[in-house]
């Protein structure tokens, strides 16, 4: 158990913005999303698990500045290493992405099952909670949300 919630915390001693140092410079100014990153974090009311995916993606900024892929799945694993809230983690996510990255946009779409919801309480096993985090130009273009939208559904 000791060991658990040592794996939990350890996420605090990181610090996310680092992962986003590793940028190339692409000239690449279409979308890049990468789907179905495995998310795993804890309910900060009643310290039960969480699990699901996360659907990350952006648009380059005019620098044409891009991450590692990897990078966006790390971003996800060190801000999942900590009590949360799904929403909080959707926009830490995208607003770290945002200021570092200055992209023209960027989406963030989680979908996690909550113990808390399926071990006690109301006990409904199988309920998903989607969130999002839209920023930029996602936010402002309606048609760019849909278009990225279409291709996180799958
Ligand atoms: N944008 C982009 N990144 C890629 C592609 N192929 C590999 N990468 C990423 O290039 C990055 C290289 O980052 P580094 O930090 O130099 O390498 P690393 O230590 O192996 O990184 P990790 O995979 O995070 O362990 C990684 O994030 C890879 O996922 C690609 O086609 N496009």
């Amino acid at each position: 158990m000791a060991r658990a919630y040592a794996e939990l915390f350890a996420g605090l001693r990181v610090d996310p913005s680092q992962v986003l140092n590793t940028t190339f410079d692409a000239a690449h100014e279409e979308l890049i999303l990468v789907r179905d990153i495995e998310v795993m974090s804890v309910c900060e009311h009643h310290l039960l698990p969480f699990k699901g995916v996360a659907h990350i993606g952006y648009i380059p900024g005019p620098n044409g500045r891009i991450t590692g892929l990897s990078k966006l799945a790390r971003l996800v694993e060190i801000f999942a290493r900590r009590p949360q809230v799904q929403e909080r983690l959707t926009a830490q996510i995208a607003d770290l992405l945002m200021t570092k990255l200055e992209p023209r946009g960027v989406i963030a779409v989680l979908e996690c099952e909550h113990l808390c919801m399926a071990m006690r309480g109301i006990q409904k096993d199988g309920a998903k909670t989607v969130t999002s985090a839209v920023r930029g130009i996602f936010q402002s273009d309606a048609k760019t949300r849909s278009e990225a939208m279409a291709l996180i559904i799958g």
